[in-house]
């Protein structure tokens, strides 16, 4: 039996999973993750870490976040409470879709999850109250690693469905890009 679709994105290698559960009069049991399904979509890594967030505002954006070589990462996003507008920003380098940006919602109804290739900048915008996330990442964090985009830079044109209620500190003062930047060589 399947527990996942599968559906390719304009950005090649970014995934949407529809997860598929079974149910029954108690609730659901629902498959989470599995390495030979995922294997078979690009996800060809080990998980090295998982992570969980808590966002209370309805609105918040946090992102655009990547790690650098070595320590770019595989990352699969699920919301698993509430409602998400989740995207990711292709900056590899070579990719016929550099700086594009592709969106989905995701949420603990809807049962999609992103799962998005390294070399992909990552962020989200809260569409309800106390949203939950859930991260499987192929790459330990690496703070010296990090880099981010501006969730409002005016070459990406991100179309954020609501005003933006909460964004951090951090996130509200990266730069903005420039003709400079090159992309991500993986
Ligand atoms: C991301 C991260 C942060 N931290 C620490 C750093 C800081 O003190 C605190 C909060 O970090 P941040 O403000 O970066 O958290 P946040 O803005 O939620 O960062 C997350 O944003 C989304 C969009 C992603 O894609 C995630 O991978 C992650 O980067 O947690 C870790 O210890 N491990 C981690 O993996």
């Amino acid at each position: 039996m399947k527990r996942f679709d599968f559906f390719p994105t304009p950005l090649p290698g970014l995934t949407l999973v529809q997860r598929k559960p079974i149910e029954d009069s108690r609730g659901f049991f629902s498959r989470f993750f599995c390495a030979e399904d995922f294997g078979r979509v690009g996800l060809t890594r080990p998980i090295a870490q998982m992570n969980h967030s808590l966002t209370h505002l309805k609105g918040s954006v946090r992102g655009m976040h990547f790690q650098y070589p070595p320590f770019a990462e595989d990352k699969f996003v699920s919301c698993v409470r509430g409602s998400i507008f989740d995207v990711a920003v292709d900056l590899r380098k070579e990719s016929p879709t550099f700086l594009h940006w592709h969106g989905e919602i995701l949420s603990a109804d809807n049962q999609r999850s992103l799962l998005i290739p390294a070399g992909f900048a990552h962020g989200f915008q809260t569409l309800a109250r106390d949203c939950e996330l859930l991260y499987l990442h192929t790459m330990p964090y690496a703070h010296d690693c990090e880099g981010a985009l501006h969730a409002l830079d005016p070459l990406l044109e991100i179309a954020w469905p609501l005003p933006i209620a909460e964004i951090s500190e951090r996130d509200r003062t990266h730069p903005m890009l420039n003709s400079q930047f090159e992309g991500l060589t993986l």
